[in-house]
């Protein structure tokens, strides 16, 4: 484990240096590693593991699109692919990727599978830290680890096969084995981790929940609805009030901000946006901190939670996400953006 210094503050991390592929194969070479659920996480965290040599099967609902998304990714039913089950059954390390609702429902025949000695692995803290409302407890007598990829499924997988690494946070709830450590970190290396720092289940899940709905999705079209909403009504066409609220971010600078620093982003656009950014970003932090204070102790009380478990427990709970996720494809800006991506040259092309 290497203590890195971020910022001023040491911290414990895990890089692919310290623990190779070969070591984490080695740990884990006895295991069956049952991915459960096939959504966003399973295929991303499933294939990667596949690609990086270890023991994995899938277990997924029947007659669903995720179990056809698994068969089109190449996962065999009856070798490689079973009813979630039978995979239980077969895995000694459970790695619990229904959607944290699905977690809920399912939860009473997972237990019955965790025999002593299994490992049973989270991507979130959700289900262990509100275990009043999820009902999920966990016998004393397995493992229980988390490895969260800081991103989307879909990320850990385009990311692995351009040879790059998402980063994770990695956790231990419970070491039942005394193998917790070795296990927890060679899944993380395994399903293709960037590099992997050290958190609890508790902080993985507040930390989560805040920037999903903070900076990362929520915030960020909240901040970009009404920056639009004021150039429109000040007479600007939605080309130039997209590209000035959204393609200029996400095209050209993001990248220079993830490549070396928001400060060299700025060294990079003229003076004049320099002098006037300088000035803003600290009224926009100063009028979006109550709300992102509000939203903190809305997390930590559970309401947060609770709210996602409602929702997301119904049974049209798809079909009113994509309803809400029309809306907001069909609003002036998002179809501003669409035909704007189109008109990106390589787009053109094809
Ligand atoms: N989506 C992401 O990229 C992402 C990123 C980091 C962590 N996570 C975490 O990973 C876990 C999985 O998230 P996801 O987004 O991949 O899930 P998801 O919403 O895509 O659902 C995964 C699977 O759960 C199944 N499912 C849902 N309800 C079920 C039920 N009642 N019975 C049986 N199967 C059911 C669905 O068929 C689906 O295949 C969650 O804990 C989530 O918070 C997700
Ligand atoms: C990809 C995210 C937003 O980081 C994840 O936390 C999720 O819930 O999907
Ligand atoms: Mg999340
Ligand atoms: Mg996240």
């Amino acid at each position: 484990m290497a203590k890195i210094n971020f910022g001023g503050t040491e911290e414990n991390v895990v890089t692919r240096e310290e623990f190779p592929l070969k070591k984490a194969q080695d740990v884990l070479k006895e295991e069956t590693i049952a991915v459960i659920g096939y959504g966003v996480q399973g295929p991303g965290q499933a294939l990667n593991l596949k690609d990086n040599g270890f023991n994995v099967i899938v277990g997924q609902r029947e007659n669903s699109k995720s179990w056809d998304k698994a068969v089109a990714d190449g996962w065999k039913p009856g070798k490689t692919l079973f009813p979630i089950e039978e995979a239980l059954d077969k895995g000694t390390i459970i790695q619990y990727l229904l959607s944290d609702a699905g977690q809920i429902a399912v939860w009473p025949t997972v237990e019955k599978y965790l025999k002593p000695g299994k490992a049973l692995y989270f991507s979130h803290g959700f289900g262990v830290t509100y275990k009043e409302r999820t009902g999920i407890i966990p016998p004393k007598d397995v493992d229980v680890i988390l490895v969260a990829p800081k991103g989307s499924g879909t990320s850990l997988r385009r990311m692995f096969l351009e040879g790059r690494g998402l980063n994770s946070s990695y956790a231990i709830f419970q070491d039942a084995t005394g193998k917790a450590f070795d296990r927890v970190v060679a899944l993380g290396i395994g399903v293709g981790s960037g590099y992997l720092f050290e958190t609890t289940f508790q902080k993985e899940v507040f930390s989560d929940l805040t920037g999903e709905r903070g900076s990362l999705m929520g915030a960020i079209q909240g901040i970009f609805a009404a920056q639009y909403e004021v150039l429109r009504s000040n007479g600007h066409s939605p080309s130039e009030a997209f590209n000035e609220t959204v393609e200029e971010l996400t095209q050209s600078l993001m990248p220079l901000v993830a490549e070396n620093g928001m400060d060299w982003m700025y060294a990079n656009c003229s003076t004049t946006a320099q002098r006037g950014a300088l000035d803003w970003w600290k009224k926009f932090r100063d009028a979006s901190l109550p709300v992102f204070k509000d939203l903190y102790s809305e997390v930590a009380k559970g309401n947060e939670a609770q709210r996602s478990i409602d929702a997301n427990s119904q049974s049209d709970y798809r079909v009113k996400l994509e309803e809400e996720l029309k809306e907001l494809r069909e609003s002036e800006m998002w179809n501003a953006g669409a035909a704007v991506r189109q008109l990106r040259p390589e787009n053109q092309k094809k």
